[in-house]
């Protein structure tokens, strides 16, 4: 609750903020060092067909708590960038840290949680189950095991699912399962790659909802990728807008919008107004290409 009160307060800007424009951070909290920082960080895929140029000079940083999207057409390397970040990825160029040390320690320190696009649950466990799993590969407690379990699917809004099968619930049930899943890990850092991509728009909204009140009552910092614009801007305080070819960060738009987001807010001007922002960047993207 004092994240989220300390944000709303620091939200009252009502102007769009550019990275050269934002006033300096003015709580102890956000003059910490970042937990995600990357310096001219540039990935070249090597392939039969010649170089594939992912990422390119990527410069960015991502404060603790925050929620940051990451939106671009196809191939933009949005998906690249937070695979490196997980360590799934080996930069060719550049530096990124993550809590301050490198992707690779923090990985072993399970600083992170990462969602994919699909939900990626094994069909022969059950939703508990499911969720035990990397708590069982970390050797934890059978007793803690448990009490995480009840708790992330709490968090989710699944309590009483635990013994159902992946197939017994919808597709946002079972996205929302792979989301405490991530949260098991206890880690301040999520990662989510496209989580509801696949769900029809209703429950998009709804899982949308219950992601910012879920970061609101925890305080985690969350990158973001997603291809929706309304969900970009309703999820995020900040709003990394990528081209394509080299991949590459063409705005980073800062939102004046208060943390605490009823979906009408969709209908606001200032909603409207970041939107079109983040379409033009968009655009402008393409145009390069
Ligand atoms: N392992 C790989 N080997 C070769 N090329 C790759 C590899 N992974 C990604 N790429 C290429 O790197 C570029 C960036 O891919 P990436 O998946 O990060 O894009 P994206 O923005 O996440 O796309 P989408 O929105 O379609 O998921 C693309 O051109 C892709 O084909």
């Amino acid at each position: 609750m004092a994240v989220s009160s300390l944000r709303a307060k620091d939200n009252k800007r009502g102007r769009l903020l550019t990275p050269e424009t934002a006033p300096r951070p003015e709580t102890p909290a956000e003059t910490a060092a970042p937990v995600i920082r990357a310096r001219d960080l540039s990935l070249t895929f090597q392939t039969g067909d010649g170089p594939v140029h992912a990422l390119k000079d990527v410069t960015l940083d991502i404060a603790k708590g925050d929620f940051v999207s990451f939106i671009g057409p196809s191939g933009c390397g949005k998906t690249t960038f937070l695979r490196v970040l997980a360590d799934l990825e080996q930069p060719t160029a550049g530096s990124v840290t993550v809590n301050g040390v490198t992707p690779e320690q923090a990985r072993r320190a399970r600083a992170y949680g990462y969602v994919f696009q699909a939900a990626g649950l094994y069909p022969w466990r059950t939703i508990g189950g499911n969720i035990r799993l990397p708590l069982e590969i970390m050797g934890i407690s059978r007793a803690e095991q448990a009490s995480r379990v009840a708790r992330v699917l709490e968090m989710v809004e699944l309590d009483g699912f635990e013994r159902k099968y992946p197939w017994q619930l919808s597709g946002g049930m079972q996205q929302r399962a792979s989301i405490a899943r991530a949260l098991a890990f206890d880690a301040d850092i999520l990662l989510m790659d496209e989580p509801f991509g696949a769900l029809d728009e209703i429950v998009r909204d709804h899982l949308n909802e219950q992601l910012l009140a879920l970061w609101a009552r925890t305080g985690k910092t969350i990158a973001f990728v997603t291809h929706s614009i309304p969900e970009a801007v309703y999820l995020s305080t900040r709003i990394v807008v990528m081209s394509p070819r080299p991949g590459r960060i063409s705005d980073v738009i800062e939102s004046p919008l208060p943390r605490e987001r009823p979906l009408d807010i969709r209908d606001t001007p200032e909603f409207i107004e970041i939107a079109h922002r983040v379409r033009e960047g968009l655009r402008a993207g393409h145009e390069d290409v």
